[in-house]
């Protein structure tokens, strides 16, 4: 589905130069290449450069370039700011933004190197991303739909901001204005710590019995989806963001300590005992309050795409056979996810279409005999 926007309604002007090719930076060279913008990649990494170009991200930088109007720094946060700050000065016409997850840092470096020229410099974070690093993971409609904050600096020109709003606007993201320190609390909370959260649940599966992964479900693997992570980049994002990350853990770790006096208290007196159940329920009740108030679950904004499930028996040529079934009924699968437990002789095929055609697909695929499953 073309959720980007056509040349003829985007307002950013380029050449764009993007310096750090990965997820981030080729996800934006492919969305502006496809309006038809002048895009010049730069990349520390020659073979992440190539790749980017490949992907039809861009071009390569050389120095004989036009002169960028906007750059866009995509490069890990520990080094965000003196590529922005390199960035300014070699650009003196160009607007600078970087995409870096923290923003309080960045700011406070560019601000006390970069002279008069932080006033073309805003700083902005799309609250959009992937569990993998790279070119090879970029998606062009990465952003569409997405919160992206804009976090100008003390001395950033109107002039600045509105340039950095209108390429968030032309990726088909909604641009959020924050400042760097409310923005730096907001992520702590809403990435940084399930992030961890994440992590620290997978982390206990290692050298778990097969016989116990063997009953994984569902609600592990939406917990542990982003433990996937690069470990090298998210060091980089949690001690770029040590304060408010720290005190995000410190109130979880008040929890967890109430949680595990209730436990101790059932294991030891029995589950009955006064002051076992009370806490236990007080946690699960205030995740569902907590959970209805994220935006996009329970009724909140529209998903990007409906899903349909459907079990596919493990069987040579079933899923090919599902493919060409949904293809008769007319609907484009934009884009697929496969569950399948060890040792089960189905799957279950979870495929991504526009939200309009996912309640027919359903009906059709009940007509053909295909088990769908209404979660
Ligand atoms: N991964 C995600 O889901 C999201 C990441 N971000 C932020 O975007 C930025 C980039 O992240 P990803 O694209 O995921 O990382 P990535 O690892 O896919 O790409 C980073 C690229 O920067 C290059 N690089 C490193 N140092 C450089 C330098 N000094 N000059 C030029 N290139 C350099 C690397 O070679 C690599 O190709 C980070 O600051 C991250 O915090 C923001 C939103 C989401
Ligand atoms: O994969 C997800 O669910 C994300 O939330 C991706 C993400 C990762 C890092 C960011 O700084 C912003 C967004």
């Amino acid at each position: 589905m073309p959720v980007n926007p056509t040349a003829a309604t985007v307002s950013t002007t380029g050449p764009v130069k993007i310096v750090g090719t990965g997820l981030l930076g080729a996800s934006i060279g492919l969305a502006l290449t496809s309006v038809g913008l002048d895009v010049h990649l730069s990349d520390l990494s020659p073979t992440a450069q190539a790749l980017a170009r490949d992907l039809g991200a861009g071009r390569p930088f050389t120095a004989d370039e036009p002169e960028p109007a906007l750059v866009v720094v995509a490069t890990p946060p520990d080094v965000t700011a003196a590529a922005v700050v390199a960035q300014l000065r070699q650009h003196p016409g160009a607007v600078v933004t970087d995409v870096a997850s923290v923003k309080a840092l960045v700011a406070a470096q560019v601000q006390a190197e970069a002279g008069g020229d932080a006033k073309r410099y805003v700083g902005s974070h799309p609250m959009a991303g992937r569990e993998r690093s790279g070119a090879a993971a970029a998606d062009a409609d990465l952003f569409a739909g997405r919160p992206w904050v804009i976090v100008p600096g003390e001395e950033s020109t109107p002039e600045a901001v509105r340039v950095v709003r209108a390429l968030a606007v032309d990726l088909g993201a909604a641009p959020v204005t924050l400042g760097a320190q409310e923005h730096d609390d907001a992520v702590a909370l809403v990435s940084h710590v399930p992030q961890l959260a994440s992590s620290l649940v997978a982390a206990r599966l290692h050298g778990a019995p097969e016989s116990a992964l063997g009953l994984s479900g569902q609600g592990l693997r939406d917990v542990t989806r982003i433990a996937a992570s690069d470990a090298q980049l998210w060091s980089t994002i949690l001690v770029g963001n040590a304060g408010p990350v720290g005190r995000a853990l410190r109130a979880l770790r008040s929890d967890v300590d109430d949680l595990i006096s209730a436990l101790d208290r059932a294991a030891t007196h029995g589950p009955l005992t006064e002051g076992a159940v009370g806490p236990l329920a007080r946690v699960i009740a205030a995740g569902n309050a907590g959970a209805a108030r994220i935006p996009g679950k329970h009724g909140g904004a529209p998903n990007r795409y409906g899903e349909v499930a459907v079990l596919v028996p493990d069987a040579p040529g079933e899923l090919g056979r599902l493919f060409s079934e949904v293809g008769e009924a007319g609907v484009n699968i934009e884009d697929l996810q496969l569950e399948h437990s060890a040792g089960q002789s189905v799957g279950l095929a979870v495929l991504s279409v526009v939200p309009a055609a996912a309640e027919p697909l359903e009906a059709e695929l009940d007509r053909r005999g295909w088990r769908v499953v209404r979660r």
